[in-house]
């Protein structure tokens, strides 16, 4: 199987590199057209459901975060919508959040399905990804599955010679079936090398950080509702921003840091929320943290801001920002 890779030997290098290189983890993010097998690749990496995945385009609309633990290096996938040509200011502004994506990310790996030819729009993705210099960029094939051996051929050739023309090299160029589970440790193998040395940056056994930063983000809200239901109906939404193990503190006292921000719509609110010198944002913090460390088994900081996101729930930008 390791004959399918375009650089065959690089899978025993990182083999080889595996008992002396130091750990390594970092970001990775696939890019490409809608449809073409981003998310049910990163659910085939992590080996679990992960990313919501469909034949329908555009079904990605959160960075969902896959996580693959070795013992080399933690792999954490994020899952990006689909770049395209933006026709609205919202097609925009969701273009925004993929090329932040990238500009952030150790790893940027463009997929193209095997079984369609190399079009406009994957051109354009790449053209883009051109303009991002110093993250390394992977090609990979994907559904290799649906096509001959002549075929597949022809399109590594045509990711080749794309990247040529837009003046750069890929470091890989990985054919894979996610479906058929072909090649998808390689493709694994191949991007640890390029992560910077770390630690792990997220607990054994963690597979994606969605459902608890949407758990969090659920009880802080409940909290910040009890009391103040008549005052502010459906006007609240919670959102959790980062959720990272506090640096330099001992294994048996871990300290988990939680910035969140509370979403109201109108700047009159403001104050049902605080209340007087703060004290009601303060019981919800105390409130809630208690039972997100319940929830988590770990003790927690929150960190709770107040925002006012005007009319959010009719505004489509803002609900996307909220994560609706
Ligand atoms: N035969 C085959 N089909 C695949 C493979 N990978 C993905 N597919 C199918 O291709 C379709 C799209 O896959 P997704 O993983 O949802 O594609 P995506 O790039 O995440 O799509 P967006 O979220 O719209 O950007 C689904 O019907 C998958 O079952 C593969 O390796 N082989």
């Amino acid at each position: 199987m390791g004959g399918m890779s375009a650089r065959p030997n690089t899978e025993a290098a990182a083999r080889q590199a595996e008992n002396t290189a130091p750990h390594r983890a970092g970001f990775a993010c696939f890019v490409g057209r809608p449809n073409a097998g981003k998310s049910t690749l990163t659910n085939a990496l992590v080996g679990s459901k992960v990313a919501i995945t469909s034949n329908r385009p555009q079904t990605t609309r959160h960075t969902v975060r896959g996580i693959v633990h070795r013992s080399d290096a933690q792999l954490i996938l994020v899952d990006t919508p689909g770049l395209h040509k933006p026709r609205t200011l919202l097609g925009e502004r969701l273009n925004d959040v993929v090329r932040t994506t990238w500009a952030e990310v150790d790893v940027i790996g463009f997929c193209l399905p095997a079984d369609q030819k190399l079009g406009p729009g994957d051109k354009f993705i790449v053209k883009e990804l051109a303009g991002i210099k110093k993250t390394p960029k992977i090609a990979i094939i994907t559904k290799t599955d649906l096509v001959d051996s002549k075929t597949l051929a022809e399109q590594l050739l045509a990711v080749s010679r794309l990247g040529e023309e837009l003046g750069f090299e890929w470091r890989e160029i990985v054919p894979v079936s996610a479906v058929q589970d072909r090649q998808v440790d390689l493709l694994a193998d191949l991007i640890a090398p390029l992560l910077p040395e770390s630690p792990p940056l997220y607990p054994e056994g963690d597979l994606t950080d969605e459902p608890e930063l949407v758990m969090v983000a659920e009880l802080i809200r409940e909290a910040a509702l009890e009391g103040v239901r008549d005052e502010l109906p459906h006007s609240i939404a919670v959102v959790v921003e980062e959720m990272l193990p506090r640096e330099d503190r001992p294994a048996d006292k871990p300290l988990l840091d939680i910035h969140a921000n509370v979403y109201i719509e109108r700047p009159s609110q403001k104050g049902i929320i605080i209340g007087p010198k703060g004290k009601r944002l303060k019981d919800v913090g105390t409130k809630s943290r208690k039972h997100i460390e319940a929830l988590l088994g770990t003790p927690v900081f929150l960190d709770l801001h107040v925002k006012v996101a005007k009319d959010w729930q009719r505004d489509p930008k803002q609900l996307r920002k909220l994560g609706f």
